[in-house]
């Protein structure tokens, strides 16, 4: 053997020695990875490798055996009834609003002088109620007081005089069902943004959802591409669908198309949230005058929420008036009504616009928004 056979046959046996220790470690790694898999009981199809295994190898020519993922199934939340939404309006405002407390205190004095009086109006006032409603209520609650004598409580006169105030004649039903030829009713929800109203678009949805209705939510508030993301979430909780469009799309056309699909499928309720900015009152009126007018294509809406954060007092009257020319409003929802001290606010509103508050926010919760009464309304600011 001459020498370069001799290095020729050291060369080979060196690249098989390194190739297959190379090999090897290769097919250790495969193995390691292999057996850090997930048991076959395991549902967790995120974390499956799409790759073969060492152990399994692929057969030429042949489809990879996959297994068929099964969808999880979504969890749907089943949200709270009405009834017990009523206690929490209870137990928020009475731990939270100062009015009753204060009123209360001031009526359990001995003597009732003008001092008083004039301290129980200016309670009313920091609530938010409005100059003109504090003084019928203080007059009449002044004139009970001496005409009744010792006949009345004094408290039970303010429960009285507060309800009235608060006007249980007005009309609170939510008109969120169609005509008789099985149209959905289409629930408009307007207001500035900020105040509220995705998350009570949201919750509303649940409510209905609560009372055995199918529900659709229309996305058009397509300014902010947060907001559709965030009632898509709304509506995956509780198994409803929600109509959404690129961001920017025309707020109509996203309107058109959630009554649309609320007609095909036969749903009770199709609820549109649209944007609210408020950069002038004619561009307001022009945007939410066609998505009305669009929606009126097909099927009339009927019901037009205006949403009102209740701590924003006198700002909030300005933008209800503001949003009431631009669209016929038919009914309130004042949210933010936990830990406010302007419950009185409820009185001025109504009063501004001639249209009833029919829903109050809660809190931040996705049940804390119930339907509202008056008689429960002052039960609770009372405490
Ligand atoms: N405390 C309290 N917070 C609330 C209530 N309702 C809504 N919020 C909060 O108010 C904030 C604004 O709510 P959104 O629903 O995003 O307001 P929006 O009016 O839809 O605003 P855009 O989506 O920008 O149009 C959120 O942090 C809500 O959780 C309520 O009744 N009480």
């Amino acid at each position: 053997m001459d020498m370069v056979t001799l290095i020729v046959i050291i060369a080979v046996a060196a690249v098989a020695i390194i190739g297959g220790g190379i090999a090897g470690l290769v097919t250790t790694t495969r193995r390691r990875k292999g057996r850090s898999l997930p048991t076959e009981a395991g549902t967790d199809v995120i974390t499956r490798p799409e790759e073969p295994t060492v152990e399994e190898p692929s057969v030429e020519g042949a489809e990879p055996e996959t297994v068929p993922a099964e969808p999880a199934a979504p969890v749907i939340e089943k949200p709270e009834s009405t009834a017990s939404r009523l206690v929490r309006l209870r137990q928020r405002l009475a731990g939270s609003n100062a009015l009753g407390r204060g009123l209360l205190n001031l009526l359990s004095t001995d003597k009732l002088d003008e001092d008083t009086w004039e301290s129980i109006e200016d309670l009313l006032l920091t609530a938010d109620i409005g100059v003109a409603p504090t003084q019928e209520l203080v007059d009449g609650l002044r004139t009970r007081l001496r005409v009744e004598g010792g006949k009345v409580d004094p408290k039970a006169a303010l429960r009285e005089e507060l309800i009235k105030l608060v006007d249980p004649d007005m009309d609170r039903r939510l008109q969120v069902s169609g005509a008789d030829d099985g149209a959905p009713g289409v629930v408009l929800m307007v207001g500035v943004n900020g105040t509220g109203k995705t998350t009570t678009t949201g919750k509303l949805a649940r409510i209905l959802v609560s009372e055995d209705r199918k529900v659709v939510l229309g996305a058009a508030d397509t300014f902010r591409a947060a907001a559709a993301e965030q009632l898509t979430t709304w509506g995956e909780r509780v198994g409803v669908e929600v109509i959404r469009g690129p961001e920017g799309t025309d707020p109509a056309s996203v309107a058109f198309d959630s009554v649309k699909e609320g007609l095909d499928t036969g749903v009770d309720t199709v609820i549109v949230d649209t944007a609210g900015r408020l950069q002038n009152k004619a561009g307001l009126m022009d945007e939410l005058g066609k998505v009305k007018r669009v929606i009126e294509k097909q099927t009339p809406v009927t019901e037009v929420l205006l949403v009102l954060d209740a701590t924003t007092g006198q700002n909030g009257l300005i933008q209800a008036r503001v949003f009431s020319e631009a669209v016929a409003v038919s009914g309130i929802v004042l949210t933010k009504l936990d830990g406010s001290a302007k419950g009185g606010i409820v009185v001025a509103v109504q009063r501004e616009l001639g249209v009833p508050v029919k829903l109050v926010g809660l809190g931040e919760g996705p049940d804390d928004l119930a339907p509202f009464t008056p008689e429960a309304f002052v039960d609770a600011l009372l405490g």
